[in-house]
């Protein structure tokens, strides 16, 4: 099967892990900002996490390099541009970008001027390419659940203007839904679709938290459902979307190599799965690559295929109008 034909739909990409290593070196000349080296090949091992990563926590310090570059307009619209400009060209036909705001104000910049320079570039490639994004806002765990209402209230005035929905994201402790309930249920109510990672790191009832008290309609990565009777049966019952994001779960060894990834056992017992690479850059990757590696270690088939295809189209926070256009495609 040639996948590299096939449209593609990404729902699970966040825009800083995603960064071409060019991008990085030439803001950096141009800016005089300090990074380790100004070889691509180096830049390019600085920004990769190794597939022998210890941990989620680990692989999370890849985060610190992209960030120099991401603190003025111009740099963050030219960032997303890029992003969406490499999907298109592996087919991408819809893609759902996620990113932290607060991690953009070290230089001052104003969150909502953040959230609208990403806007502003995923547009711009909107126009240039046959490619639709919409935006998600992620709330970092790492930081206070007011942080989480500040990303909530200030993204507010995007929706219906390119924001779709909140996350919530970073290093993953055991019981951290009980902690966001309030900002969550606010951003609900306020009209933000729900995603948030969970059960990445060994946790499956933070699953199983995230759809109860969160009321998550799909879970960033959701691997360790695996070990938990509960989160699954609520997961399958409920038809709860899980976005799957192989080479990164190899890394931070929420799995141990991809043989062992649930994936296909989650998609033949009926879970909704979608195919994703969680980071473009850190994880070396690109979606090609990951149906290409899903796809071969399962044997699996173009009619696999169009189910997971599907599943991202019902899965995905776009307008029906979208969604139609998706479903066209396959
Ligand atoms: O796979 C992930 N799990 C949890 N957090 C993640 C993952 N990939 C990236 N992040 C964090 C690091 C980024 O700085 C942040 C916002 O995109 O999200
Ligand atoms: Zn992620």
């Amino acid at each position: 099967m040639k996948l590299s034909v096939l449209p593609k739909i990404e729902l699970h990409c966040h825009l800083d892990g995603s960064l071409r290593p060019e991008t990085v070196i030439d803001i950096a000349k141009r800016e005089g900002i300090s990074i380790p080296s100004f070889d691509l090949e180096e830049i390019q091992r600085e920004l990769t996490a190794p597939i022998e990563c210890e941990s989620l926590d680990e692989y999370l310090k890849k985060f610190a390099l992209p960030n120099l570059v991401m603190q003025s307009q111009e740099n963050l619209r030219r960032i997303s541009f890029e992003l969406l400009e490499d999907a298109a060209q592996e087919n991408v036909k819809y893609m759902e970008v996620r990113f932290a705001p607060l991690l953009h104000t070290k230089k001052g910049l104003d969150v909502e001027v953040i959230i609208q320079s990403v806007l502003d570039g995923m547009k711009d490639a909107e126009d240039q390419y046959d490619i639709k994004g919409n935006l998600i806002l992620s709330c970092m765990r790492t930081m206070s659940v007011d942080h989480a209402f500040e990303v909530v209230e200030k993204g507010k005035k995007f929706l219906g203007k390119g924001v779709v929905a909140i996350d919530l994201c970073a290093s993953e402790e055991e019981g951290f839904c009980r902690i966001f309930e309030a900002p969550i249920r606010l951003a609900k109510e306020y009209g933000y679709r729900v995603t948030i990672h969970a059960g990445e790191t060994g946790i499956g009832t933070n699953v199983l938290e995230a759809v109860k008290l969160l009321g998550a309609e799909r879970i960033g990565h959701g691997v360790f459902i695996k070990d938990c009777d509960e989160a699954y049966h609520i997961v399958k019952e409920q038809q709860v979307v899980l976005e799957m994001c192989p080479t990164s779960n190899v890394q931070t060894k929420a799995v141990n190599n991809f043989r062992e990834h649930p994936i296909y056992n989650f998609h033949k017992d009926g879970i909704k799965v979608t195919i994703n690479t969680d980071n473009r850059t850190v994880s070396a990757t690109n979606m090609l690559n990951e149906c290409n590696l899903i796809f071969n270690e399962f044997n699996m088939s173009l009619e696999d295929y169009k189910q997971i295809y599907l599943n991202s189209v019902e899965a995905c926070f776009a307008e029906l109008e979208t969604k139609e256009m998706l479903k066209k495609y396959i």
